[in-house]
């Protein structure tokens, strides 16, 4: 399914694409479709049809709501909007608990210090994350995000106005009348992506164009977020506890390498905020 629009959803098959209706059975079920869902279908003319199953999915994400991707692109730009990394940690988690692979990619380069954006990266790199940087207009950085999504079936996720839309339309101009300038068609003044759709690139690269988003809701244990910081693991067999959440307990390595430098100090910090809002939540769930 590569798009939805007002309870009817759009199934892709063999280079045809047939406006389909899901079973109601689902809604009584409780079942969504999403975007990127194996689905079965009953025909319905030359182009349209019925849902009848959405088949197991590989991955899920939440938000945006995607099935069956497995690599996001954090599209986040350097300036305007401001670089958000807290916003950008939050995502990371989110990608990484629906069991995704990340690439962050840093939009509008051109219009930042060199040293603002290498002060951006730093700690992504640090923590493994491939960083990419680029400036869509000027078509910088465009192949090595090209080279980073083909033959994977790639999520771009990201705040609204960072980009996203812009580098899908650098990626495949032959696409630009759908993931770019539609408001130039109905006369709004700036183009915000409006729903999530799936882009067949062709060999066997797909790409998920979303609704950009400003906040971003977790949902995991707390104790499980440490599993979600990948700079963390080389130091948290050394914790003194077992299970360590490298919070409040004694002797934590995970500190420790904060301390001397080895674990960012900004990426540990928006790690308690996390943990702090997902203990509360937890607290008063019941
Ligand atoms: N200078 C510069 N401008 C950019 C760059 N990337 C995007 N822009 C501009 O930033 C604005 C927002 O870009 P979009 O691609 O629409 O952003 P988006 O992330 O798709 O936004 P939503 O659809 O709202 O989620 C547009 O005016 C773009 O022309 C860049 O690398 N450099
Ligand atoms: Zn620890």
């Amino acid at each position: 399914m590569i798009r939805s629009l007002a309870g009817f959803f759009d199934v892709a098959d063999a280079g045809v694409t047939r406006r389909c209706r899901a079973r109601g059975v689902f809604r009584k079920r409780g079942v969504r479709v999403l975007v990127g869902d194996r689905v079965r279908y009953q025909p319905v003319g030359a182009s349209e049809g019925v849902i009848t199953e959405v088949l197991p999915r590989r991955t899920e994400l939440v938000r945006p709501p995607v099935a069956n991707v497995d690599h996001a692109l954090l599209v986040f730009s350097v300036v305007t909007p401001n670089f958000q990394p807290r916003l950008l940690d939050r995502a990371l988690v989110a990608v990484s608990v629906a069991g995704l692979s990340a690439t962050v990619v840093l939009t509008k380069c051109d219009l930042a210090d060199p040293e603002a954006v290498d002060c951006a990266a730093a700690p992504y790199t640090a923590a493994g994350y491939p960083v990419l940087r680029t400036a869509a207009p000027l078509r910088q950085g465009v192949e090595a995000v090209r080279a980073a999504i083909t033959g994977r079936v790639t999520v771009f996720v990201g705040p609204s106005g960072a980009g996203k839309s812009s580098l899908g339309n650098a990626l495949a101009p032959g696409l630009g009348l759908k993931m770019g300038d539609v408001s130039d068609k109905i006369g709004r003044g700036r183009h915000t992506t409006r729903h999530v759709e799936l882009f067949d690139l062709g060999g066997n690269t797909y790409v998920v164009d979303a609704p950009g988003f400003s906040q971003l809701e977790l949902d995991l244990p707390a104790r499980d977020l440490r599993l979600h910081f990948p700079e963390f693991a080389p130091w948290a067999a050394s914790c003194a506890y077992r299970g360590c959440e490298h919070a409040e307990e004694a002797d934590c390595a995970v500190r420790a390498a904060v301390r001397r430098g080895d674990v960012n100090a900004e990426r540990y910090q928006s790690y308690l905020e996390l943990l702090r809002d997902l203990r509360e939540k937890e607290a008063t769930r019941f």
